[in-house]
């Protein structure tokens, strides 16, 4: 099992943000985490990256317990933020060079993953120079520069224009052949297009975990079984 997680809770405060929640994912798997906003889906990308404590429950990456195992199993994983935090000062092969020796990765692949994510015409510029969606590829290859085995992307197309938005999906597809991959997004097509299982949460809570197909089930779209599972 890539990613186990059993009985997740976590709270801010008076709000509960995740209501002892449980999931596993097999090595491989692309799955599309969704849910309102607010639903607590960020917060459980957090606690998987080993990021965010959490009061309650357990989560276990290869096999390994998060909490007790906490470089082991970062080391393990690829995480795009949703706001991408991105040195903005440093140039776009400064800042791979400098995350590359973070994770102790070979020099020689950060060319390679230049080319992989689209980055070669932007590579000699600054990263606050670069328009949204380059950034946004910026945030990929820092994900992506120490090979992970597991991949986390929260609205990894966000703000890319269509053509962008067509060759990262493809990108995630490809990575999603080697790699487990868990995938934030709103927009339905995407989900679509990449995961064979959908996981929805609401309010804190799992309120559907299953493959696209069965998600979908009676609705003529992805968008209406959305609705109709969360608009109460
Ligand atoms: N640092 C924080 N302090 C207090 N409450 C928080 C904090 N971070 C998140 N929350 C609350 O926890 C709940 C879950 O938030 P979370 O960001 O995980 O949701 P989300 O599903 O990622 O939402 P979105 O789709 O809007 O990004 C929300 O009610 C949110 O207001």
């Amino acid at each position: 099992m890539s990613v186990k997680i059993q009985n997740l809770y976590k709270q801010y405060k008076r709000q509960i943000a995740l209501n002892n929640i449980s999931l596993e994912i097999e090595k491989g798997e692309i799955v599309g985490l969704l849910g309102p906003n607010g639903a607590g889906k960020t917060t459980m990308m957090r606690s998987i990256t080993g990021s965010l404590s959490f009061e309650k429950g357990k989560i276990w990456i290869n096999g390994m317990d998060n909490q007790k195992f906490p470089f082991k199993t970062k080391s393990l994983i690829g995480y795009l933020p949703e706001n991408n935090p991105l040195y903005m000062d440093m140039y776009v092969k400064e800042y791979l060079n400098y995350v590359s020796d973070i994770h102790h990765t070979p020099k020689g692949k950060i060319s390679n993953i230049i080319e992989k994510v689209g980055l070669q015409k932007e590579q000699s510029k600054k990263i606050s120079q670069l328009s949204k969606g380059y950034k946004q590829r910026v945030g990929l290859a820092q994900a992506i520069l120490f090979d992970p085995e597991i991949l986390i992307l929260d609205e990894p197309t966000n703000g890319l224009d269509p053509n962008q938005i067509i060759e990262i999906r493809q990108l995630i597809q490809d990575l999603g052949k080697m790699k487990t991959v868990i995938l934030s997004t709103h927009i339905m097509q995407e989900v679509e297009a990449l995961c064979s299982r959908v996981i929805l949460l609401d309010k804190g809570n799992i309120i559907q975990d299953r493959s696209i197909e069965d998600f979908k089930g009676k609705y003529s779209s992805l968008e209406e079984a959305f609705f109709e599972y969360t608009h109460h």
